[in-house]
């Protein structure tokens, strides 16, 4: 099977969705415009609710819009009907028809566009081979495991060779171990054939690792586009920071400004952070710091907190810290074994100023 030669560059321009629930008008997607890149892959992430698989239904088309337009490599597809459209979708139930075995699973799409015989062999074997699922082709879909019929699935979808591949949250049925491997082998493929994929999950480590660009979700609002890095590091609100990992907020006022960078006291300890443009001098602000960004060190220069509770997680070290009556999280990502502190320990407390974010003030991080 070849790498697309075509572009398969996606964009929305102002879509909203509205649904009746009742009385109540849901504004499930609500006005949000953006642009995917031909074999680039994108994830919709963001809490239960704020409008990811209405997003990719309207994009499949099994969802009518309410407002604005989609458009695949320049020619406009809103009215098209989801056959039309040159895209595959891969569910989470993953929707095999159980009175066919495999081959004739992953061969049905090609036989509906009256694909000659030879050819359809050719095409379905190739693909079976890619998804390591040759010797299975005589099985039925209830003679499989999890992670074999979500293979299928995916197979079913590729062989189609759409322009778009959606996914909807597809592995969540599958255990732990199982989904690991299963996102590495989706991520290869999708390299591979180099097909525009977008994929909805609220998991954001499998976010973070499937994914070029993550688009953070809330309310039916885009909240930030980026790279995983960007979106973890730089975090474009309160929202993103505290959605994506965890996070401390520490309340601090803004020195100086040089640049991207803000200059702030925490714990008597002057740190230069890189901030968020909106941040300005002589006002509150928030220092994001990840708990591998806080490091409890043995110096009696620096401010001391008090170690709560440390719970040991074998290849990570979490510590609950109080300091200036807040509560704090650190983690410890290279813990020693001889060397575990204990709870009630006072510790010298340090930001690892590369790992921490400055962001606008609002009250209401805790
Ligand atoms: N067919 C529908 N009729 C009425 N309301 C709907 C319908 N589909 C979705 N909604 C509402 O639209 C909003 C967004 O739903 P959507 O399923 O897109 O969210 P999501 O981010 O995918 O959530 P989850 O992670 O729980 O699947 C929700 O408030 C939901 O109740």
């Amino acid at each position: 099977m070849q790498p697309r030669k075509e572009a398969g560059f996606l964009s929305l321009k102002n879509v909203s969705k509205t649904f009746e629930q009742g009385n109540n008008i849901v504004k499930a997607v609500d006005d949000i415009s953006l642009e995917i890149m031909g074999g680039e892959f994108i994830t919709l992430l963001g809490p239960s609710g704020c409008g990811k698989t209405t997003t990719l239904r309207l994009i499949a088309g099994f969802e009518s819009l309410t407002a604005g337009s989609i458009i695949l490599d320049g020619k406009e597809i809103s009215h098209q009907l989801p056959n039309e459209r040159s895209m595959a979708m891969v569910f989470q139930s993953y929707a095999l028809f159980p009175h066919l075995n495999v081959f004739e699973n992953v061969a049905y799409g090609l036989r509906l566009k009256h694909m000659r015989e030879n050819e359809v062999k050719e095409t379905v074997d190739l693909i079976l081979n890619m998804m390591n699922l040759v010797g299975l082709e005589k099985r039925s879909p209830a003679q499989l495991s999890g992670g074999q019929q979500q293979r299928v699935a995916l197979a079913r979808a590729m062989v189609m060779k759409p322009k778009v591949l959606l996914f909807d949250e597809p592995l969540s049925n599958l255990d732990a171990k199982l989904r690991t491997q299963m996102r590495l082998e989706i991520r290869h493929l999708q390299q591979q054939l180099g097909i525009t994929s977008v994929y909805v999950t609220h998991d954001q480590v499998e976010a973070m690792s499937l994914s070029d660009r993550i688009v953070v979700m809330n309310k039916g609002r885009i909240e930030q586009v980026d790279r995983p890095e960007e979106v973890f590091l730089r975090p474009s609100s309160l929202f993103v920071a505290d959605f994506i990992g965890r996070a401390n907020f520490i309340e601090t006022e803004v020195l100086r400004r040089n640049g991207d960078s803000c200059l702030v006291n925490v714990f008597a300890t002057d740190y230069w952070v890189v901030s968020d443009p909106s941040v300005r001098v002589g006002e509150k602000a928030y220092l994001m710091a990840r708990p591998e960004a806080i490091k409890l060190i043995d110096v009696h220069a620096v401010k001391r907190g008090e170690i709560v509770s440390t719970i040991y997680l074998g290849s990570t070290v979490e510590y609950e810290l109080e300091a200036e009556g807040m509560n704090l999280l650190a983690v410890d990502a290279s813990p020693k074994y001889d060397q575990l502190l204990s709870e009630g320990r006072k510790v010298g407390i340090y930001i690892d100023p590369d790992r921490s974010y400055l962001l606008p003030y609002d009250g209401k991080a805790s």
